[in-house]
């Protein structure tokens, strides 16, 4: 058995839902769907998921909601006008939206997450409708129904081991189950998101605890390429990848797979196959364990991300100073804030933060009450720090690859902050700026791949 997820581009309108339905009914294996929310048509378009957090902004605000809504219900009208449903058959997408605002919720966090989650569910119960319409088995499957439980983190949640327990007790015909990414529900039953793209992140918990054979996740591009290939023209596709490669060039920026995706389908040891939805007779790229990939070339792919920013610390004999990263971290704990990396000299150290969890006033607050702690000579926030990730299982056995990753760098003067290589010796990190980021991935990526 095989699940399915299918990206917002690739639900986004009437006739993408109906190259989603020809995939689905072509291999009697697809039996699971996991829908995204309806994305982009056009790219200055508004993903459904971005109108609902509107949706829930102008909620708690107490302002009209009357635009956003009908906003939102044109984008579900268009496709089921596209399968000529009725006003009835659309009723209950227009009634469940329309009660969202009227429903308790235990704060505004838990309302967001809530409003958030409506884009795929309503877009899988209205799958089901179609598929039903059109004389195909198909049925909708909440994550409630099943089990899909989650932490208490309304809008970042992980998923409990428990759900695995219930899927197993999970009982099936030979329907298709449309089952919604993005969300499960708390063990006290509230709805909490994963983060942004988490639909990935259900389909490989369903892929697990399923225990299907492959995961297919199709996107709107013919294959994860060796870079994003909206900064470098025509990059190479990789045919063939291991989890833990695309765990981090996920992390660092491919932002095609989330990278908590992986973790599910690494457990369940199950394959992913990332397709194009509008050319499903391309292989795409397979993402499967160490022991099947041979590398013939040095490096698999270079990512890069923006979303990071950087505390510096300086003070003299630091190296000597006990418990001064135990202070340090004492302050971030005191803000809910957690690092991402922290690389270290014998008078330094650098933080580095994911910066979606901070606002400038945590900013101030936290630098100040560091300055109070440890009294470093020098404290400089870094707001713009991008992270570049090099990333090959065939760099494990080969000496001097870092010759070639920093060499493309020195000719364009991009300045490198840090340099960081795992203990698996398949990726090298590099700190820049944010404006250097792009140029330091094509000087990388020519280096290995266009000499
Ligand atoms: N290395 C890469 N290979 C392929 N696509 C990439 C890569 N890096 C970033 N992307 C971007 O990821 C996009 C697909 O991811 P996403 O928008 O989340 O799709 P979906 O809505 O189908 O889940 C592509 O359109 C592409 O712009
Ligand atoms: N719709 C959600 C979740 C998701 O995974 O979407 P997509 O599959 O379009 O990346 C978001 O926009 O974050």
């Amino acid at each position: 058995m095989k699940v399915v997820k299918f990206g917002g581009s690739s639900l986004a309108d009437g006739p993408q839902f109906q190259k989603v339905i020809d995939i689905m009914t072509a291999d009697a294996d697809r039996q699971v769907m996991i829908t995204s929310a309806p994305g982009k048509r056009f790219d200055d378009d508004i993903k459904v998921t971005d109108l609902l957090i509107k949706y829930a902004e102008v909620t708690i605000k107490n302002s009209d909601t009357a635009d956003v809504f009908d906003q939102i219900f044109a984008r579900y009208e268009a496709i089921g006008d596209f399968f000529n449903l009725t006003e009835d058959d659309l009723a209950p997408i227009w009634m469940t939206l329309n009660e969202l605002p009227t429903q308790d919720y235990p704060d505004d966090n838990y309302l967001m997450a809530a409003f958030k989650a409506h884009g795929e569910r309503l877009n899988a119960r209205l799958m089901a409708i179609v598929l039903n319409k059109l004389g195909i088995n198909a049925r909708f499957v909440d994550p409630k129904e099943i089990g899909l439980v989650v932490s208490d983190e309304p809008n970042n949640a992980s998923v409990l081991p428990e759900t695995y327990d219930n899927f197993a007790k999970f009982t099936y015909g030979d329907e298709k189950l449309i089952f919604p990414g993005f969300f499960g529900f708390t063990e006290a039953g509230q709805i909490a998101t994963f983060s942004r793209g988490g639909s990935d992140i259900t389909g490989a918990i369903v892929v697990r605890g399923l225990k299907a054979d492959l995961y297919e996740n199709f996107t709107d591009v013919d294959a994860i390429y060796a870079a994003n290939p909206k900064i470098v023209d025509h990059p190479l596709a990789i045919p063939k990848m291991t989890y833990r490669e695309m765990r981090e060039l996920s992390y660092a920026g491919f932002s095609v797979f989330h990278d908590e995706a992986i973790i599910p389908a690494i457990e369940g040891q199950i394959p992913i196959n990332v397709k194009n939805t509008n050319r499903p007779e391309l292989p795409g790229t397979l993402i499967v364990p160490e022991t099947q990939v041979h590398p013939t070339q040095t490096i698999t792919g270079v990512a890069s991300s923006n979303r990071f920013a950087a505390l510096y610390l300086h003070r003299y004999l630091l190296n000597k100073e006990v418990g001064f990263t135990l202070k340090l971290l004492q302050v971030l704990y005191a803000y809910g804030v957690s690092y991402e990396h922290m690389p270290s000299g014998i008078d330094d150290l650098t933080i580095i933060f994911d910066k979606s969890q901070l606002n400038d006033d945590t900013i101030h607050a936290m630098c100040s009450d560091i300055e109070d702690a440890l009294h470093p000579d020098t404290l400089e926030w870094i707001d713009d720090y991008a992270i570049i990730m090099v990333v090959g299982e065939g760099m494990r056995n080969k000496v001097g690859a870092i010759e070639h990753i920093v060499a493309p760098l020195v000719q364009r003067e991009i300045g490198v902050h840090m340099i960081n290589q795992g203990a698996s010796r398949i990726s090298i990190m590099l700190g820049t700026r944010q404006a250097d980021a792009d140029e330091a991935v094509k000087g990388i990526y020519n280096e290995f791949f266009n000499k």
